[in-house]
């Protein structure tokens, strides 16, 4: 018999029953909850008369919704919007879960929000009604999205119904050059496999690249494993892992602490594990990188052209006709001559402190162009009071930033920061779908660094032309 992956091993840890066809009853640990998918699987238990089976793990924070200007005390105009967060309010105080509400320090996005709090730990199973629940994986814990009916059976019995996934290796070998980051790794994967790449998988991030991560450059990786298609994505633990946990206010604590660590340090996949799919990338090869189109496979280093429909194949070739006709782009035009008129920095996938760290640092003593809207939302309240701390925020005011409070924001626009048709965005989030930011609106995702050095310059750019120091994040 072969060895373990870090996906089997966590999963034999959760199985609670096992049918003859293979679908399983899993334990779960934790289960975050936003006000978007939440509202019903409550409703459903209160016509039950159900109670939370489990509330200490369960975790609830609004933030597709929220605001993100100074002024959000005043409410949520919008009155979809003004439901949901109330509704979470409500159901979160009913049923005696964790809450965050809008006006605690620490609320933000729920997977930002999660590992700051320490309540994602290693091993551990973590669901959430939101697909970039993958997050989470950077922790060595298996992390995915649910539906609303799913949110609801969690909620009633702490388990869910499961078939298992095949397992798949991205491997990224050696170095990554100077001013190629965690974003562009994970965007060059999803640009390699496509969008449905990692469908029927669980993926293991490994190799030198992956372990010389920081913990927000790992979740910035995983964060986006969806995108590649796959159930979830996950780098096994080390380190620099336990040392993010420890001391984190819901971490264990003491003794607890090293009954945890012992078991963390078995969790890694066996040298033979069996793997049904294995992709390499060597680290060398990666450049800064944006995408063109609009899926996130659409991605090309920031020095090539355009592409035309003709150097695809298939429905792609389609595809990238309509993509260029939504992007307003035309084949064999320099990326580096793209005006752009929006820059965002936010979200799950970069929007924690060291992805703020990394665009301040291309920031310093410039100013964004002239007419730029460009915005920085932290992903949590925590990050953005330690970037004030720091000094950061007063790098994006003077640049000419806006400097926002914590929310999803522009990544989706269901709150009012929205691009209008035409307007064209360089964003740090994780997708570019046709009306994602608003509707018309165009999206090209890239690192925070990359987007920095955008906003400087108007036009999509290099990052490796302005650099004074190697961006980190
Ligand atoms: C609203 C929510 C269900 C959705 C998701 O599942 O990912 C959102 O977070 C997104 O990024 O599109
Ligand atoms: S920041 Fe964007 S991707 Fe992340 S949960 Fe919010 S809407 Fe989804």
């Amino acid at each position: 018999m072969s060895g373990k992956t870090l996906y089997d091993k966590i999963w034999d840890a959760h199985v609670v029953q096992q049918d003859e066809d293979g679908t399983c009853l899993l334990y779960i640990d934790r289960h975050l909850v936003h006000e978007v998918t939440s509202p019903q699987a409550f409703e459903g238990l209160r016509l039950a008369g159900r109670k939370v089976r489990a509330p200490g793990r369960t975790i609830a924070v609004p933030d597709h919704n929220v605001p993100t200007t100074l002024d959000r005390a005043k409410g949520i105009e919008n009155e979809e919007s003004r439901i949901q967060v109330e509704a979470l309010d409500r159901n979160a105080r009913d049923f005696g879960v964790h809450y965050y509400p809008v006006d605690d320090v620490r609320q933000g996005i729920v997977h930002i929000v999660g590992p700051e709090q320490g309540w994602t730990l290693p091993g551990m199973t973590v669901v959430c009604g939101d697909s970039h629940t993958a997050t989470h994986g950077a922790f060595g814990a298996l992390a995915h999205g649910i539906g609303t009916s799913e949110v609801e059976h969690v909620l009633a019995t702490q388990t869910l119904i499961q078939k298992k996934s095949k397992n798949m290796k991205v491997e990224i070998t050696g170095q990554l050059a100077p001013g190629v980051t965690a974003k562009d790794i994970t965007l060059s994967v999803i640009g390699a496999t496509g969008t449905a790449g990692g469908t029927g998988y669980v993926i293991e991030y490994c190799g030198e690249a992956i372990r010389s991560l920081s913990m927000e450059g790992r979740m910035t990786v995983c964060n986006m494993a969806i995108e590649g298609g796959a159930r979830a994505g996950l780098i096994a633990p080390d380190e620099t892992t336990f040392a993010y946990v420890q001391g984190r206010p819901h971490a264990p604590k003491g003794a607890q602490f090293e009954a945890a660590l012992a078991w963390w340090k078995t969790l890694y996949s066996d040298d033979d594990a069996h793997w049904d799919k294995v992709v390499t990338l060597r680290g060398e090869d990666i450049a800064p990188v944006v995408t063109w189109g609009t899926s996130p496979e659409d991605v090309l280093p920031i020095t090539a052209a355009v592409p035309a429909p003709a150097d695809f194949k298939g429905g792609k070739v389609e595809a990238a006709q309509r993509a260029l006709d939504y992007m307003g782009l035309k084949p064999g035009q320099k990326l580096t001559d793209i005006a752009i008129d929006t820059v965002f920095i936010g979200s799950c996938t970069n929007g924690r402190i060291e992805d703020l760290r990394a665009a301040a640092a291309i920031l310093k003593g410039k100013k964004i162009k002239d007419g730029m809207r460009a915005m920085v939302v932290p992903g949590s309240g925590l990050v953005r009071a330690q970037a004030e701390e720091e000094g950061l925020a007063q790098i994006f005011l003077d640049a000419g930033f806006e400097w926002r409070l914590a929310g999803c924001s522009m990544c989706l626009a269901m709150n009012p920061d929205q691009l209008s048709p035409g307007e064209r965005c360089a964003a740090t989030s994780n997708r570019n779908f046709e009306g994602r930011q608003g509707k018309g609106g165009r999206t090209h995702l890239m690192s925070p660094a990359m987007a920095a050095a955008a906003a400087i310059t108007g036009r999509l750019t290099d990052v490796r032309d302005l650099m004074t120091e190697p961006a980190q994040a």
